[in-house]
């Protein structure tokens, strides 16, 4: 694991982000925190230019619009072409078809290196990808369409219903949950969603899974403490995105030691923080990630290779 952040801090891979105006901010700090530098850039007239000067491309469908949707297929093409390292954090994707049609599209104009999200929203592409059956997907949104769908779905209780079944928007359901019960059904789903979008994919959650299809990182870092902050998960593919970028001849490790390090992060921060409450925490988090080095990573990371 150590290697791979050490090659983060030494290369600082510049990473382009198309990303939510919820935690923006949060993914720029966290990638200065772990050595890469951002730059967040959303424009269609630019996002060539500048993902061109980058290492690394993070898509994020967060408060997807229909502005976004062309300069994230612009960006994403021009990163292939370059062969530049791309992510999808497809946030939210089962809450709302716009959300679902826009990412069938960049899965077939775009090749990803890496996939990551909760694990509802995961299994929401599965579905999209015929890997799956049917899953759902609650959140801020931007969009109108994506307000028509969210609303329409919403039940007494505020909870958003989904369009494929009961679902939290932005966060895991808790019925879809990676637990130790399961375990060994979600990793075989995993592979197989990773063979058929031939892309790493990471689910994130009390366990997460890291797969290039062969091998599955089963990682079990992490704190609850992080599901009550918003932009764990942001902050996560921003990392990860820098990792891959800087790492491009091991990149499933790189990505397993990028979900390592947040999870330890996770750990640490809530050690530091206490009973202080989730501002704090969401502060300690930050502080936990740009304190992190090689040996604290490798002395921290718990998982196993299934
Ligand atoms: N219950 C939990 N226990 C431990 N770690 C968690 C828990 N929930 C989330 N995490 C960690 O929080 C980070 C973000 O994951 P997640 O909450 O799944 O993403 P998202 O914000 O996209 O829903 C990951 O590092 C994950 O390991
Ligand atoms: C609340 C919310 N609504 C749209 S994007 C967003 C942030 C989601 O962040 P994360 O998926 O990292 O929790």
């Amino acid at each position: 694991m150590k290697e791979y952040l050490e090659n983060v801090r030494c290369v600082a891979p510049l990473i382009h982000n198309i990303t939510n105006y919820v935690t923006a901010n949060d993914v720029a700090n966290v990638l200065l925190a772990c050595g890469a530098s951002p730059i967040m850039a959303d424009e269609e007239a630019e996002v060539e230019e500048i993902t061109a000067h980058c290492m690394g491309l993070n898509l994020n469908l967060g408060t997807l619009n229909q502005k976004k949707i062309p300069a994230m297929q612009k960006a994403g093409k021009m990163a292939n072409k370059l062969g530049h390292v791309v992510v999808l954090d497809p946030v939210g994707v089962g809450a709302s078809s716009f959300r679902k049609q826009t990412a069938e599209q960049l899965l077939k104009e775009v090749r990803f290196d890496a996939i990551r999200g909760n694990i509802s929203e995961i299994k929401t592409l599965a579905s999209l990808c015929g890997t799956q059956e049917k899953n759902s997907g609650n959140m801020a949104v931007s969009d109108t369409m994506d307000v028509e769908k969210i609303t329409d779905k919403s039940d007494h209780c505020g909870k958003i219903t989904g369009i494929d079944g009961s679902g939290r928007g932005v966060d895991a359901d808790n019925a879809d949950t990676v637990t130790e019960e399961n375990l060994a059904q979600h990793i075989s789903n995993a592979k197989m969603l990773s063979k058929k979008l031939q892309t790493i994919v990471a689910i994130t959650g009390a366990i997460d899974l890291v797969t290039d299809g062969s091998s599955c990182y089963v990682i079990r870092n992490g704190n609850p403490q992080m599901g009550h902050v918003t932009g764990a998960g942001c902050q996560l593919s921003g990392i990860l995105t820098a990792f891959l970028a800087a790492n491009p001849e091991n990149k499933l490790q790189a990505a397993a030691a990028a979900v390592c390090m947040m999870g330890y992060a996770g750990e640490l921060a809530a050690e530091k923080s206490g009973q202080s409450g989730s501002g704090t925490y969401r502060v300690s988090l930050m502080d936990a990630v740009s304190c992190m080095d090689g040996d604290i990573l490798e002395r921290g990371a718990r998982y196993e290779i299934r």
